[in-house]
């Protein structure tokens, strides 16, 4: 057998001590399929004592895990600290320098400083992989990268926030309070260090942002993902889309139209209704999906665990037995010079269908108020409904709903500018896209 693949661990919470845990118990059937064992000789993370329910015996402790990149017996680093800057990218920047290779779940670094770091990798002949960085223990990115190479991706959707999942979908089915499904999520280990991240749509739209470089050939641009988190959704809104036949998924929703002279790309994360006969609506807690609209495969389906220690550990260890096998494709797919630049797609002529809700005062003449700034706006309203019994304090304020016959997004947007300000309403609305 081939010398030992030997292995850094940066950050032993809940995806280090997993990796941990799955390297014992599998390492033999991995050594198997590898050609070669995988070997951790080193680790690090903020407190040395702390039980971990996994035993560091026999490995190097770093206080300080940017040392990993000096250290002659280390072939690969790998980083599950988090967080988009700070120690986290100072390793990967002097791994990969080093030549070494860097494995990463932390899809807030990749999202920001991808593209500096597959440079770095392809100057250093680096491998770079990030399989767990989105949807988790899905082999979504070998999936897209390898498993759909052949295609032209003409859309790419899905599920990516198991914390955000798990709360629609427990909200939905036990009527269960947001704030304490949130801390179940947490305590399950699932949310990220800043829960922020999960429910205002973040962590989401650095998954989404990944996946468009990889399915487009474009070049990472996060800052450009249109992020609406579940903050606002209220058990009223759940309420309305079940009867209408909908649920409600947090989707990152990407596609890439050619332009005149550059790609126009539009990635949008966002609470959108789901046809509960579509294949999304049944993935439900810490699930995630990712659909992939290949022109010759049609739609792929890739879905699984996308939080938590053992799904998250085994596409940690799936990238370390490709880089063990010298299977290291760029980590983009392509050389980072033949990405293409792109320019963020101008959403307002997008034709969709929509929900809106409204919290309005209940007085007399407020709903011929919406319905006309509607009419003013060229939207065409295909239902609309008051629920009967008011959702917060008594008598007042009331949600009222309608769904959109298909129109532009610029229409419904019109039609809010004409309502903004209105002493009607209480808050302001919220659309929601029904998925096409
Ligand atoms: N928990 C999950 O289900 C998933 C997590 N991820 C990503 O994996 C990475 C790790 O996540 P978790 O294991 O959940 O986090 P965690 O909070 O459980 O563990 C983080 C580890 O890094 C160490 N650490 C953090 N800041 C440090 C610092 N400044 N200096 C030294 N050590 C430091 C901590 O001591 C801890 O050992 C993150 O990038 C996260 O986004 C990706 C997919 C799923
Ligand atoms: N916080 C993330 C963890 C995995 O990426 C999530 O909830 O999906
Ligand atoms: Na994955």
């Amino acid at each position: 057998m081939a010398e030992p693949l030997r292995i850094a661990l940066a950050g032993l919470g809940t995806v280090g001590a997993g990796v941990i845990r799955l390297l014992a118990a599998n390492g033999d059937l991995i050594a198997r399929r590898a050609g070669r064992s995988i070997e951790i000789v080193a680790v690090s993370a903020r407190e040395r004592g702390k039980d971990r329910g996994v035993s560091l015996d026999g490995f190097r402790w770093l206080d300080d895990m940017t040392e990993f990149a000096a250290l002659d017996e280390v072939d690969v680093v790998v980083e599950l600290v988090g967080g988009s800057d700070g120690p986290a990218l100072a390793l990967a920047r002097k791994a990969l320098a080093a030549g070494k290779g860097l494995i990463t779940a932390n899809k807030a670094m990749i999202a920001h400083h991808g593209m500096e770091l597959a440079a770095l990798a392809e100057a250093n002949a680096a491998p770079l992989r990030y399989e767990a960085a989105v949807a988790g223990g899905i082999p979504a990115i070998k999936g897209l990268a390898e498993g759909a190479a052949a295609n032209r991706i003409e859309r790419i959707y899905g599920v990516l926030n198991g914390t955000c999942n798990f709360i629609l979908s427990e909200m939905a089915t036990t009527g269960r309070d947001f704030g304490d499904v949130l801390a179940q999520a947490q305590a399950l280990g699932f949310a990220e260090a800043d829960p922020a991240f999960d429910i205002e749509g973040t962590d989401a739209a650095h998954k989404l942002a990944i996946l468009a470089a990889l399915a487009f050939g474009t070049r990472l641009d996060f800052p450009s993902v249109d992020v609406t988190g579940i903050d606002r959704i209220r058990a009223g809104d759940i309420a309305q889309a079940g009867a209408l036949g909908y649920v409600i998924r947090l989707l990152g929703i990407a596609d890439c139209e050619d332009g005149a002279d550059t790609a126009r790309l539009f990635q949008r994360v966002a609470p959108c209704l789901v046809p509960v006969s579509h294949p999304l609506a049944g993935v439900t807690g810490a699930i995630n999906a990712v659909v992939a609209e290949g022109n010759f495969a049609g739609r792929l389906l890739f879905q699984g665990a996308g939080a938590g220690d053992g799904p998250t550990a085994s596409a940690v260890v799936a990238d370390l037995i490709d880089v063990a096998r010298g299977n290291v494709p760029p980590p983009f797919s392509l050389p980072v010079a033949s990405l293409a630049a792109s320019a963020p797609a101008d959403p307002g002529h997008r034709r969709n269908r929509d929900y809106v809700r409204f919290m309005v005062d209940d007085r007399p003449g407020v709903l011929a108020e919406i319905t006309a700034a509607m009419r003013d706006a060229g939207v065409s309203i295909e239902s609309f409904i008051q629920q009967g019994h008011p959702d917060e304090r008594d008598g007042r304020p009331v949600l009222v709903s309608m769904v959109t016959h298909e129109g532009p997004e610029a229409g419904v947007a019109k039609a809010l500018s004409l309502l903004d300000g209105s002493p009607s309403m209480v808050e302001a609305p919220l659309v929601m896209r029904l998925l096409g």
